[in-house]
């Protein structure tokens, strides 16, 4: 009987799943039968911007953590597919930083292409998963927000691509309570225009802090604070930009720093980070681990060492991102097919886990986690058909966006890097990113 296959979530990660097999049906293999599962109505994940926050229309928790004028913040020279070039989506070079807008096109063209679209049920969350050892089936029970319908299918394999970035980390600070002004999670931040001649206090050294913080500033915040619990960020800011240490505490107007400087605030973004979250998972399926590099208890960072059948994509920290999705896309593919062995004995799986995170908790510094996950694209790629493209090249690319960074933080956008598929170089945004105030498609594609 043909095996069925269930993908949870139709973001980056579960579209590269779909294109892996769509490519092995390609080439004349025999592929399982798939079904993918998607709470939202259309596809994209992240990408798949909204304007809502908190519930959606269906009331489900709102997915989107992106804002408005997001644009890239890597070089995509860094997340190419090697088998769907910048260059063949939008029959010209594009400049190395696109607005999401953008890479949303460019995600949705492979898989229009690839004409997957048909193996994806929208508006259907997952809402549980249970595996009955006897039938070494999984039963995958579904919502059909449409018909508002629940129901159960049985499938031999279950691959989550639900994302991390959905579910905030949300800090409680002493005298949030009483403070007069906005708090809310990066998650829940859409329109920098929100903030202008706003003084704001940002909680948090993560991209989310470098990225709103630039955003605010660009589009006219009056003061930017950024409150750090170990260190600083370390770049150089505008004059109207100052980082300190921790928040202590806030009363109605007014942030108490632990160095016993103060400042008037009108509104807290908590850039505190998310949380791995499968609320459809029971505990011996889901994936107990923190935001990390390596991912515990994922043999090759995707097949869940307590039982094989059950995959994750994508569960790792992220510098490689939609590259990193394809190469485990197609080994997860590969082991699904029989065409690579996971090994049966748990030991052996835990003792690959282990060996993956020994870099990890020696604590690895930026560059070595690049370079470390650059090897694990490798490293997934050798054993699959997936196209082989420069990893290095792709690594080097992210070792000078961190030396752009560190030169002006505010213009590192309007560099351009060498495409490592296609060899070609970017050209020069015309319109510097920290000057762009019309952020669209149309408007790159133009310049
Ligand atoms: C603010 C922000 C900025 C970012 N910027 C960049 C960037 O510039 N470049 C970059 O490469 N990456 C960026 N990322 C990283 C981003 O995580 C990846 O690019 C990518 O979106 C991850 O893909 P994914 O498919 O794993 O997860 P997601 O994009 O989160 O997609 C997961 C999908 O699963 C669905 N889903 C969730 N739960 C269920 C369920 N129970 N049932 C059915 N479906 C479900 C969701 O609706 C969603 O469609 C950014 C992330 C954030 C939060």
């Amino acid at each position: 009987m043909t095996k069925r296959v269930a993908i949870i979530g139709a973001g980056p990660s579960g579209l590269a799943q779909l294109r892996a097999f769509q490519s092995a049906a390609n080439k004349g293999a025999e592929i399982p039968e798939i079904v993918c599962f998607e709470k939202q109505d259309n596809w994209g994940g992240l990408w798949n911007y909204t304007w809502r926050t908190g519930l959606d229309g269906n009331g489900e928790p709102v997915h989107g953590s992106m804002y408005r004028y997001l644009w890239s913040n890597g070089p995509k020279e860094g997340l190419e597919f090697a088998d769907y070039s910048f260059e063949e989506h939008f029959g010209k070079q594009i400049a190395s930083y696109p607005p999401r807008a953008v890479l949303f096109d460019y995600i949705q063209g492979r898989v229009e292409k690839a004409g997957v679209r048909k193996w994806i049920r929208f508006s259907t969350p997952i809402r549980m998963v249970t595996y009955d050892a006897k039938t070494e089936k999984f039963t995958v029970t579904a919502h059909d927000l449409v018909k508002d319908h629940m129901y159960s299918e049985e499938f031999d394999n279950v691959i989550v691509a639900s994302g991390h970035f959905s579910t905030p980390n949300a800090p409680e600070f002493p005298g949030f309570n009483r403070f007069g002004g906005r708090i809310l999670h990066a998650h829940d931040f859409r329109d920098a225009v929100e903030f202008k001649d706003k003084d704001l206090l940002l909680i948090g050294t993560s991209y989310s802090a470098e990225d709103i913080g630039s955003q605010c500033w660009k589009y006219g915040a009056k003061s930017i604070t950024v409150a750090y619990r170990t260190a600083p960020m370390g770049f150089k800011w505008p004059d109207n930009w100052q980082e300190v240490p921790i928040l202590e505490r806030m009363d109605e107007t007014t942030a108490y720093f632990k160095d016993g400087t103060s400042k008037k605030i009108d509104a807290i973004i908590l850039c505190t980070g998310y949380k791995h979250h499968f609320p459809f998972l029971p505990d011996d399926l889901r994936l107990k681990t923190k935001n990390r590099l390596a991912t515990a208890d994922l043999y090759k960072g995707v097949s869940y060492a307590y039982n094989p059948k059950m995959f994750y994509l994508g569960m790792q920290d992220q510098w490689f991102t939609f590259n990193m999705f394809d190469a485990q896309a197609w080994w997860v593919r590969d082991a699904i097919m029989g065409r690579i062995a996971i090994p049966r004995e748990t030991a052996t799986l835990l003792a690959d886990v282990k060996a993956r995170e020994v870099g990890e908790d020696a604590g690895v510094d930026t560059h070595d986690a690049i370079q470390y996950q650059g090897d694990y694209v490798k490293e997934l790629i050798a054993e699959t058909d997936y196209p082989s493209f420069d990893v290095d090249g792709a690594c080097a690319a992210f070792f000078e966006w961190k030396e752009h960074k560190k030169d002006n933080i505010m213009t590192f956008r309007n560099k351009a890097y060498r495409s490592v598929i296609t060899g070609t170089m970017a050209p020069i945004h015309h319109t510097p990113w920290n000057e762009a105030l019309e952020d669209t498609m149309e408007s790159y594609l133009r310049n």
